[in-house]
């Protein structure tokens, strides 16, 4: 169908920006016609170049700023908006907070739910905070390189200094880099299907210091292996876990099905509210752990436990939220899809020698509605779901169940609002301030926390 855009391709004009998407890129209307432009801000006026047009909206990139926000931070790297490691490094720290309050409030208002949201609560130095980092490996002029995918490409940009990651973890991967070259190990070549590392993945205990790297490969073996292994906790004494991956499938999910230990444990410790957590490579784990520390303690305090409760903690990973309410409650059920983070929530458990948890395979909707068979009676009822939300039949079973409250720890505004209107239908309603946590600075992800109590 042909297009009524009001631009064509390659034309150069002038706009106002008057909002920020959610995916923080600049919004300009020509004619009620939107163009999303990357690095522009609300309020700029920039000339423009419109890079692509579709029936209803464009793409366009900044030719030049006719006038700048004071809210623009001029001393960036580009190449961290490039690659979307930080695509919100242009916009300062305490509009970043406003603006991902904002998304929150601006969703429930078109939704027509009132509520009060609570300030974002920062970092106070929101960069090199990511304990895990996944970097893909690729052969560039000849050379293997790590870096970071140019946004919506696998054009690959050799990188060393993630800015939002451990320096620490930088420095990792730039050692095993190194030693991949030493060892003339190839890379990955995506488009012939051929080549051994695909991806190295490192993660770093906040307070343990203990590091896991995950060569990612091809191949079931890698060349050199012994003596890369070797090397590679030689040159790094942090490394208490080497762990091989093998993904043979020409895919893009990063990690496969065969995990085996080449070195130390299966695997790596860290500390989180007091409680001391294994972590195995396939196992989720919070990314941001001063935050999380924070965004955990909100989740227990609105929970208003006394130790006489029973508290469901659905997709409960590694237990890290169950672990932290059990010290708090009679009795806590949690659940999750992944095995391997159930048997690291089993070992967990007993690490901390809680007894009062019991862990659960199993999809958590499927899980939800076995316990409301089985007669559970929790007293509340904690979810803290992937980016897609709750699938509506684990909130039917999970109201069902009649728990005093919901705490919902939510990564996607729009889901969580989702989510709350088929609470409300089923006769729950928010209950004080929806409390934004900074999970991710620089990157326009929202996390928070609300909680929603039963309508007597
Ligand atoms: C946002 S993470 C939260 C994990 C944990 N609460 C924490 O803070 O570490 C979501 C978790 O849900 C799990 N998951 C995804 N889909 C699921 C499902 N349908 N049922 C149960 N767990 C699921 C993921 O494996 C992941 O561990």
């Amino acid at each position: 169908m042909k297009s009524t855009a009001p631009v064509k391709k390659n034309q150069q004009l002038d706009v106002t920006i008057t909002d920020l998407t959610y995916q923080g890129l600049g919004l300009a209307k020509v004619d009620d016609f939107s163009l999303f432009i990357e690095n522009a801000l609300p309020g700029e006026v920039v000339t423009i170049q419109v890079t692509k047009v579709q029936k209803h909206y464009g793409f366009a990139r900044v030719v030049a700023f006719k006038t700048t926000s004071p809210d623009r931070v001029t001393d960036v790297d580009k190449t961290y908006r490039q690659t979307g490691i930080a695509p919100l490094q242009h916009l300062s720290y305490p509009a970043q907070l406003a603006f991902k309050h904002d998304q929150i409030a601006e969703l429930f208002k078109k939704a027509h739910i009132d509520v009060a949201v609570a300030p974002t609560l920062g970092m106070d130095h929101p960069t090199q905070y990511r304990n895990k980092a996944q970097v893909p490996v690729r052969q560039l002029k000849g050379q293997l390189e790590t870096g970071f995918y140019r946004q919506h490409s696998h054009d690959l940009i050799p990188l060393e200094d993630f800015y939002i990651q451990d320096p620490e973890i930088d420095k990792a991967i730039v050692k095993v880099r190194d030693l991949l070259r030493q060892f003339q190990i190839p890379a990955y070549d995506e488009i012939n299907d051929k080549g051994v590392i695909r991806n190295i993945m490192v993660r770093r205990g906040y307070y343990s210091h203990e590091m896991m790297i995950v060569l990612i490969s091809r191949q079931q073996k890698i060349p050199s292996q012994a003596q890369l292994v070797e090397q590679i906790h030689q040159a790094l004494p942090e490394v208490k876990s080497i762990v091989l991956n093998v993904n043979a499938k020409r895919t893009n999910v990063i990690m496969g099905n065969v995990t085996r230990v080449l070195y130390g444990k299966p695997t790596i410790e860290d500390q989180l509210m007091g409680l001391t957590f294994a972590i195995s490579a396939r196992s989720f784990y919070q990314v941001n752990p001063q935050q999380t520390e924070k965004l955990y303690q909100m989740a227990i305090d609105k929970a208003g436990l006394t130790g006489n409760e029973t508290v469901i903690d659905a997709y409960c990973g590694i237990g890290t939220i169950s672990l932290a309410l059990a010290k708090h409650a009679k009795q806590v059920y949690g659940v999750e899809i992944v095995p391997e983070a159930i048997e690291d929530a089993k070992v967990n458990a007993q690490k901390n020698h809680l007894t009062n948890v019991d862990f659960a395979v199993n999809k958590a909707e499927d899980q939800m509605a076995q316990w409301q068979a089985d007669g559970v009676k929790p007293d509340v009822i904690v979810v803290d779901p992937p980016r897609k939300g709750l699938a509506p039949s684990l909130i039917e079973s999970a109201a069902k169940m009649a728990p005093r409250k919901v705490v919902y720890v939510s990564c996607n505004p729009s889901t969580l609002v989702r989510d709350v209107a088929h609470f409300e239908e089923l006769g729950y309603v928010i209950d004080g301030d929806i409390q934004p946590v900074d999970q991710f600075p620089q990157t326009p992800h929202v996390e928070s926390v609300t909680v929603l109590k039963r309508k007597d």
